[in-house]
């Protein structure tokens, strides 16, 4: 059988649990998941979807609110995003958030222009009109600005709520109908109050009750799972990672007997893996755990190949070549369950509902050839990584499993810039050991939510026991993140970063150059390609 990547939708466990939700309309901004995120903290469901979406879709999905996010185009640009103005017409309650308020203006009599007032960054903003979205504001107050467009007049239904120094417009609304606009984020921190502006127009505005709770996903996700396999087999792909042990945790309770898990060790695994993971798997799950050597096939296909898009591809074929394989010999294997998370889909620009931009491609996602051979169990798809710890805390399973940090399925290969090569791994396994091991005895491995080294394909100059080296360099890469779409780079002791770069010198054959990674996300990634 064979199935293409389902998209998030009406069906899934998550969005089972509630019959309401949130739409988010998403104009390419950086902080669609965030908007997503701030809603579920309402508990309220909320998905993102492509921001030309049908009206029609639109009255298909039901939300209870429509919110349009932010974008890097400008809205009277040729070919910038545009949305079906019929949405307008549907009574659903919109909030429109900077381009999102922008295009909505346009669509709606406004207009719009680039002024030379441009904000990025804190403004005060005097709130005139706090009813409504701004119930519970007080008059002035912080908010967060990112643009170079400005509304520079609105239609004559619409009403000023708020206004900064250079922003007449900073925050709209219709006379009759329930649409608000505001040009600053409510989405970030940044704007310390804006939860609470989210909080009203999903709540009072929209509607919603707020019984939308990620305690109910087990059960939901157990009873979808248990009518979707009925009396087939399930593989699972079992990294050792958190998304695929609470993905086998959920399979292990709906379907038991009718599971076995598949751990690939493709040669791109850090240290010590394979043995970790059996350990670990084996005294929480008893149920058949198989392990497939594939690190010649793996290397093989890599061979020649530095482009990162392309390695990732091939990654992602090899692990379904090697899920098949497997599959053949469990007679009625239907299924494949993978751990994939709601930023893996989006970030692969895989959901068919979902924003187009490619950032890069998951191997689980974006990098899955197109005749699959399975069909696929995803449970976790709509769900955001710390929600993820949360259910796996609530299924039983141990913290320091919970709160491993990531290691992504391409592994070292995403690492190891340029081509991969048995000997480059070594090397970068042995720096990457050292990296963690050192984060771990400074007892900063829960502070951090992601530390590794990364092989640069550079060699540099050095001097190592009077005698002139010519190595290779190696960066240490440490961030702090909750829901791995924006990130700090890890501000690590010196000390500790010393000792990192003493002894992976040291000990490392083949290095003579240490840097740290400074870059946080965006504009930089976590992985380096
Ligand atoms: N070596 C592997 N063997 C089998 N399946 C794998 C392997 N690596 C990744 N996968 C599959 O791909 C999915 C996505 O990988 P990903 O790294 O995002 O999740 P994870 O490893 O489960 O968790 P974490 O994000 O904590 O590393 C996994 O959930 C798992 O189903
Ligand atoms: O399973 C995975 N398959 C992949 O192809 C993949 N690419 C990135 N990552 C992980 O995703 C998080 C965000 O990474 P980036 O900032 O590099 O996009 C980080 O935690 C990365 O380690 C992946 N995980
Ligand atoms: N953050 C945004 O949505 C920016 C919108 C538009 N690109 C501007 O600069 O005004
Ligand atoms: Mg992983």
């Amino acid at each position: 059988m064979t199935t293409h990547p389902q998209s998030t939708d009406l069906d899934s466990p998550a969005a089972a649990l509630t019959d309401q939700r949130i739409v988010v309309l998403d104009f390419g901004s950086q902080y669609a998941q965030l908007i997503a995120r701030r809603v579920r903290e309402q508990n309220v469901y909320c998905q993102i979807v492509r921001h030309d979406i049908t009206a029609e879709r639109i009255k298909e999905l039901a939300p209870q609110g429509v919110i349009l996010s932010g974008g890097p185009s400008s809205v009277y640009e040729e070919g910038a995003p545009q949305i079906d103005t019929a949405i307008f017409d549907l009574g659903i309650p919109i909030l429109g958030i900077c381009y999102g308020m922008q295009v909505a203006c346009q669509a709606l009599g406004g207009s719009v222009d680039n002024t030379p007032s441009r904000e990025f960054g804190r403004a005060q903003c005097e709130f005139v009109d706090r009813d409504s979205i701004f119930k519970g504001m007080d008059s002035s107050e912080q908010v967060w600005m990112s643009h170079g467009d400005q509304v520079s007049q609105i239609a004559d239904q619409f009403t000023v709520m708020a206004k900064t120094a250079t922003c007449p417009y900073a925050a709209i609304r219709h006379v009759s109908r329930p649409v608000f606009g505001m040009q600053f984020h409510p989405e970030v921190t940044h704007t310390p109050n804006g939860g609470q502006i989210l909080g009203n127009f999903v709540r009072e505005v929209c509607g919603c009750d707020g019984t939308w709770k990620l305690d109910d996903f087990a059960n939901a996700a157990i009873e979808t799972i248990r009518a979707q396999v009925g009396d087939k087999r399930v593989i699972c792909g079992l990294s050792g990672g958190v998304d695929s042990s609470v993905v086998a945790a959920l399979l292990y309770k709906a379907i038991g007997p009718q599971l076995s898990c598949i751990l690939v060790d493709n040669g791109l695994l850090r240290k010590n893996e394979q043995q970790l993971v059996i350990n670990e798997f084996s005294s929480h799950f008893k149920t058949d755990l198989r392990v497939v050597n594939a690190e010649n096939q793996f290397l093989a296909d890599l061979a020649g190949i530095d482009e990162p898009q392309e390695k990732r591809r091939r990654i992602g074929h090899a692990f379904i070549e090697c899920f098949k394989a497997e599959a053949e010999k469990i007679e009625d294997a239907h299924f494949l369950a993978q751990g994939t998370l709601y930023p893996d889909v989006i970030e692969s620009g895989a959901d068919k509902d979902g924003p187009a931009a490619t950032i890069k491609l998951h191997h689980n996602v974006g990098g899955l050839p197109e005749e699959l051979g399975f069909e696929l169990i995803e449970p976790l798809r709509d769900l955001f990584k710390d929600e993820v710890r949360r259910l796996g805390l609530e299924l039983g399973l141990p913290e320091q499993l919970v709160w491993r940090h990531p290691f992504p399925g391409p592994g070292l290969a995403v690492r190891c810039l340029g081509e991969v090569t048995r000997d480059k791994l070594v090397v970068l396994r042995e720096a990457d050991a050292i990296v963690v091991d050192e984060i771990e005895k400074a007892g900063l491995y829960r502070d951090t939510s992601q530390a590794f080294a990364v092989l640069l394909p550079v060699q540099s100059v050095g001097v190592m026991g009077d005698a002139r080296t010519y190595d290779n360099a190696v960066a240490v890469r440490c961030v702090n993140t909750d829901d791995f779409m924006t990130a700090d780079w890890s501000h690590l002791p010196y000390d500790l970063l010393a000792q990192i770069s003493t002894r992976i010198i040291n000990e490392v054959k083949g290095v003579n150059r240490v840097c740290y990674d400074i870059s946080s996300k965006p504009p930089a990634t976590i992985e380096w390609e």
